[in-house]
């Protein structure tokens, strides 16, 4: 298979390092970047080759935007008449629809889109996929086989794009807030700072990691963490009396709503 991949920024040089790591070949990878700096410092580094985007889509069987949205529509103009025959593409950019793609490629090729997280940085992305009018289950297959290399994948219709956005998209910045949050208590409690940086750290990975392995619902968790009387139950009380639970759904439903807007066509 050769795969090129179009933005090699945070997300696309993530995913490079990730199917290298999963056995892909370097001589199998063309990317193409419009930063000079970064495009060299990214072949050194790996062993990849670059082109300019039309080169770079032209043998590829599989071509990875990873652009931003903004810059999605000048690239796909770019790139459509060198794509190879039975050649399809892959969008990681949020909120472009497939039909954007479609319309935006020539007739008929295959599209497959896709929202991962940031978490993909340290292959543990989690990415939801779903296959344009042209694409099948060939393409689902194989766009799902590139993305293990860096996280988990799901499948979902379109119509679900927005809520995935809003939770598994968006999500790492919430878990990221909370424990922002819970650092300035510990500072606020007195603790030194990296302490509470410290122990809030461990208690995400290791709460993330009970969810994973025990697969018991996070509120059976939580529970056993509650003693009749006790700490957890003090605070828990506290986030009952600020509807933190009704922040959470009223922010989610803000998360999706913006997400139905900036699919928009403008
Ligand atoms: N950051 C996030 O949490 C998430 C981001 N995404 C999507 O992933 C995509 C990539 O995001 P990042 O990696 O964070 O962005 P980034 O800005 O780090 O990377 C984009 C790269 O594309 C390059 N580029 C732009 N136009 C180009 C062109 N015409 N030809 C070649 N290279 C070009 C830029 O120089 C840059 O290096 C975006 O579309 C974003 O919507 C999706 C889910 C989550
Ligand atoms: O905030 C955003 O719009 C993007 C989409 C998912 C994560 N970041």
């Amino acid at each position: 298979m050769s795969v090129t991949i179009v933005g090699v920024g945070r997300l696309g040089e993530a995913l490079l390092a990730g199917l290298l790591r999963s056995g892909v070949e370097p001589k199998e990878i063309v990317v193409a970047e419009k930063d000079p700096a970064r495009v060299a410092r990214i072949c050194a580094q790996h062993g990849v080759t670059a082109a300019t985007p039309d080169e770079a889509v032209a043998g590829a069987d599989v071509v990875i935007v990873a652009v931003k949205p903004h810059d999605m529509a000048g690239l796909l103009a770019d790139i459509g008449a060198a794509l190879a025959p039975g050649a399809f593409v892959v969008s990681l950019a949020a909120g472009i629809t497939l039909t954007f793609l479609q319309d935006a490629l020539p007739a008929g090729t295959p599209v497959v889109r896709v929202m991962t997280n940031t978490p993909l940085l340290v292959g543990a992305a989690m990415s939801a996929i779903c296959a344009g009018r042209h694409a099948g289950d060939d393409e689902l297959a194989r766009t799902e086989e590139l993305l293990a290399a860096v996280g988990r994948v799901v499948r979902v219709p379109e119509s679900q794009l927005d809520a995935v956005t809003a939770l598994s998209g968006s999500g790492p910045a919430y878990f990221f807030y909370l424990v922002d949050a819970m650092i300035e208590a510990g500072v606020l409690l007195g603790l030194p700072r990296p302490l509470a940086t410290e122990l809030m750290v461990q208690t995400a990975l290791g709460s993330a990691q009970m969810l994973r392995e025990t697969s018991e619902h996070p509120a059976l968790l939580r529970e056993a963490v509650t003693s009749p009387a006790g700490t957890t139950a003090a605070a828990l009380r506290e986030f009952d009396r600020q509807a933190v639970r009704g922040a959470i759904l009223d922010a989610l439903v803000a998360a999706r709503d913006r997400s139905v807007e900036l699919g928009r066509p403008s």
